[in-house]
């Protein structure tokens, strides 16, 4: 049985990594999406994380569960492991990553690709604003982070699809789609966000 890929999901706040997410898998057959462990209230609104408090966080880090872990917005994110055991059954993986994991991601992933968004910062702006989730201080800081050098880190094998979604989710979906899995059929979707 040949092993499954994981496929990062990277771009800066509000370009769109969760709705793509969301979408490919409602959409790819052999796509399966992670479901992180954020130190954030749990949020019906945006993606399906497991929210918990930071002494969870650091008792289930220190007990080994996550196989991928970092600290961005004033958050710890996590990764378990056990979300990632389906690759050895053929399954790719989506999972929404900071750039700044992507070097050790490579080095524990054989076969690793990078979906890198982009937007304008006009465009991301008025999106985080949309989105409603921070408060307008947390939306500067989060259009002021920024993070350029993740390319130059990764190993040469590890395949990048970089993609503008300043347009509609729909094209930035069919595109992918057809990039991550060139032979599935064109789809017409009706999946929600
Ligand atoms: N192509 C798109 N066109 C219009 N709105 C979008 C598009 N992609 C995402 N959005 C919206 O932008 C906001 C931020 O998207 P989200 O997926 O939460 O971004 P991220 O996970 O990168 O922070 C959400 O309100 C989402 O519905
Ligand atoms: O190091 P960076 O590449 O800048 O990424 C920092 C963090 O931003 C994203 O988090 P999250 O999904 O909570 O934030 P977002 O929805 O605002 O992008 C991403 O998943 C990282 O956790």
């Amino acid at each position: 049985m040949t092993w499954g890929r994981i496929i990062a999901v990277v771009g800066p706040s509000g370009v769109g990594k969760d709705s793509v997410i969301r979408r490919l898998c409602a959409v790819g057959s052999n796509l399966q999406c992670v479901r992180r462990v954020i130190t954030r209230p749990s949020d019906a609104e945006s993606e399906d994380f497991e929210g918990v408090s930071d002494e969870e966080f650091s008792a289930r880090l220190a007990a080994g569960d996550f196989a991928l872990h970092w600290r961005a917005h004033g958050l710890n994110y996590g990764v378990p492991a056990t979300e990632l055991a389906v690759i050895s059954q053929g399954v790719d993986i989506l999972v929404n990553l900071s750039r700044a994991v992507l070097h050790d991601a490579a080095e524990s992933f054989s076969d690793m690709e990078v979906i890198s968004l982009t937007a304008s910062p006009a465009t991301l702006a008025a999106r985080l604003k949309g989105r409603g989730r921070e408060t307008a201080e947390d939306i500067g800081r989060r259009l002021s982070r920024s993070n350029d050098d993740w390319k130059r880190t990764l190993p040469d094998h590890v395949l990048i699809h970089e993609i503008a979604n300043d347009g509609s989710l729909d094209d930035t979906v069919r595109h992918l789609r057809a990039r991550l899995c060139p032979s599935s059929r064109p789809f017409t979707h009706d999946a929600p966000n």
